[in-house]
């Protein structure tokens, strides 16, 4: 038995927007779906118990972290991350490759792997498809990502060429490696920067491979709106519609919703706690900066349309009291309401393609949230 089981319930008739099932060891995803991100075991100042009452199915967590601190053989001892966290429903991990090279002092890129330094302590590590591979089946995570090179942007055809190689040597090299197939789902990551070609040259070899699912990487790394959605609508061309699509590191409200109707299935971003912690939270009509001077005696909630737990207790003038005070329940309410803003933001969208009115929600969030239409 697989370890992951994807359902396409309905195409959307006017778009390449799916809603989809995706069954896993840890309970079932409704697509498309945002995953929230917890990148050292918790997604920060929520607990397990909040992240399921706001209806979060699955999370990320991440290898490079928790290679580095505690240590994935500590977890592996304390029965996996699973336990660990106290998170009984899905996990995602990405492969740490990323990370490494947004975050660590590297380093030397070699086919054989990455030698990078630690950002903690300045030690010295060298990760291979193999032991990314070995760290997330310690971690014991549903779905588990290659070891891939994400180009910078911009980056030039032949940089970008060799990085989409190797990323497809690491791909092949990582899936010989993965052992625990029935338990955890390794997913192929699709590279080739801005470049048409190699996008497609990299979707085909990788879908030649059969993954049961595939992540667009490359994206979301500063280019334009506009190319990053070029992009993914060419990608999700050359990839199975039976398999789930995770667009990595994406996003904000319209990019949510530009990425579902080009036929994406997951989104991740750091984006709506890290906003959430300084002070910053979506709502209906736009982004709302709650520390600022014009809240003081504002006695609404953060988003009349809410009715997160937040919304329903707390008013605007007691939020950016908190904020200015440096409570720590201002990032708490804060994360609450951003989180299940984007949450209840993905089930309006699959209410939406059920209805079959994808495209008139999206006018009419754009128009209301201040988006201009393209
Ligand atoms: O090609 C990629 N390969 C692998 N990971 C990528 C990621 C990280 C996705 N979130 C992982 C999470 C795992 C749990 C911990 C937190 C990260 C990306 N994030 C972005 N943009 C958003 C960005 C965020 C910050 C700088 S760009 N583009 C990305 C491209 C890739």
């Amino acid at each position: 038995m697989a370890a992951i089981k994807y359902r396409l319930i309905k195409k959307d008739s006017r778009t390449n927007a799916r809603l989809g099932i995706l069954e896993t060891p840890h309970g079932v995803i409704e697509t498309p779906v945002f995953m929230p991100v917890g990148t050292q075991a918790t997604v920060k100042a929520m607990t397990p118990e909040e992240l399921k009452e706001i209806g979060a199915t699955i999370i990320l967590s991440n290898t490079y972290h928790l290679y580095l601190r505690p240590g994935h053989k500590i977890i592996e001892k304390a029965g996996g991350l699973h336990r660990f966290m106290n998170w009984d429903r899905a996990i995602l991990t990405d492969s740490g490759g990323f990370q490494i090279f947004s975050l660590s002092s590297l380093r030397k890129i070699k086919e054989e792997g990455v030698e990078f330094r630690s950002h903690i302590d300045g030690s010295k590590h060298f990760f291979t498809p193999e032991k990314v591979i070995e760290i997330q089946n310690a971690l014991g995570s549903d779905i588990i990502m290659s070891f891939d090179e994400c180009a910078p942007y911009p980056a030039d055809y032949e940089y970008v060429k060799n990085s989409m190689e190797l990323t497809i040597k690491w791909a092949e090299r990582g899936k010989k490696a993965h052992k625990n197939t029935e338990k955890q789902a390794l997913f192929g990551i699709v590279q080739g920067g801005i470049y048409e070609d190699l996008r497609k040259e990299c979707a085909q070899r990788l879908v030649e491979m059969d993954f049961p699912g595939y992540s667009i990487g490359g994206l979301s790394v500063g280019e334009p709106k506009n190319v990053m959605y070029d992009i993914v609508d060419l990608t999700t061309e050359y990839l199975p519609e039976n398999k789930p699509r995770y667009l990595m590191g994406v996003g904000s409200p319209d990019d949510l919703i530009e990425g579902v109707i080009r036929g994406v299935d997951m989104f991740d971003c750091v984006l709506p706690t890290r906003i959430a912690r300084n002070g910053t939270v979506f709502t209906s009509k736009g982004k709302l900066i709650v520390r600022d001077a014009p809240y003081a005696e504002d006695f609404s909630p953060l988003d009349e349309e809410c009715d997160c737990y937040t919304c329903k207790n707390y008013s605007r003038a007691y939020i950016r009291h908190l904020f200015k005070a440096n409570e720590i329940l201002a990032a708490r309410l804060a994360t609450i309401h951003n989180l299940y803003f984007l949450i209840k933001l993905m089930e309006r969208i699959r209410e939406a393609i059920r209805q079959d009115r994808l495209l008139e929600f999206k006018k009419q969030f754009f128009k209301k949230y201040g988006y201009k239409e393209e």
